[in-house]
């Protein structure tokens, strides 16, 4: 090491072989391992390492990816990759937004959030009903990691009226993409992550730490 050098610095050229995904939600994991493909880090779950959800007290996504990413890495040793993301709506001005997962109820329950989403949009007309899904990925190398990499994407559509497809979690069913003119749940996977707010913060991620992912 050179005498500028400092211990460390070169944290995040070092190839990462196996990451930690700090979240409990199947749909993100299924899509983010296909993402980085058979080539790439393999992502395990949180939930492999019996790691709980943490509290998400962020006012951001940001501050929500960090502190996810944290928690996952300081419980398995890992390096870890945090998403945080969520449906903005217009005419709601920008809800459900960081409260996307539990904006029905229960946490994760998508039949009561599509349901709640779609009274609070009743008498919208089609042209107001606006939306964009947003994905904040943060990848820590270690829990005290000085330089997180923080990658952000979204996806630009509308909200149906009523759900359709099967595919994807969440809100997909009522989310449409007016390029392909169906619903996200409606688009094969792979299409969906080659379009979706995820897709895009992945690709970021990669284009930034190409030595690593
Ligand atoms: O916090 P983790 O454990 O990662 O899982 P979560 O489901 O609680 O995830 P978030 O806190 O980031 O909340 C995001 C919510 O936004 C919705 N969402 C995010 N990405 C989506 C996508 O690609 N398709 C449909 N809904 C999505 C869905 O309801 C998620 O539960
Ligand atoms: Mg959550």
């Amino acid at each position: 090491m050179g005498s500028g050098e400092v211990p460390g610095a070169n944290l995040h050229s070092d190839p990462i072989s196996e990451l930690v995904l700090a979240s409990g939600n199947a749909g993100k994991l299924a899509e983010l391992r296909q993402l980085l493909g058979d080539g790439g880090a393999s992502l395990r779950a949180q939930s492999e390492f019996g790691v709980v959800d943490v509290e998400e007290t962020g006012l951001t996504f940001v501050e929500n990816a960090l502190l996810k990413a944290r928690h996952a890495a300081r419980a398995t040793g890992l390096p870890a990759l945090g998403d945080d993301s969520g449906l903005c709506v217009d005419a709601l001005g920008g809800a459900p937004g960081l409260h996307s997962a539990r904006y029905g109820g229960g946490h994760g329950d998508a039949m009561r959030n599509i349901a709640r989403l779609l009274r609070e949009l009743d008498g919208v007309p089609e042209a107001a009903r606006t939306a964009r899904f947003h994905c904040v990925l943060v990848l820590l190398r270690t829990p005290d990691d000085p330089q997180p990499v923080i990658a952000e994407g979204s996806w630009h559509g509308r909200i149906l009226a009523a759900p359709r497809g099967a595919h994807g979690f969440g809100y997909d069913p009522v989310f449409l993409d007016p390029e392909n003119a169906c619903s996200a749940a409606e688009l094969e996977p792979a299409i969906k992550n080659a379009i979706s707010h995820r897709g895009r913060a992945l690709a970021v991620l990669k284009q930034r730490l190409p030595e690593i992912l």
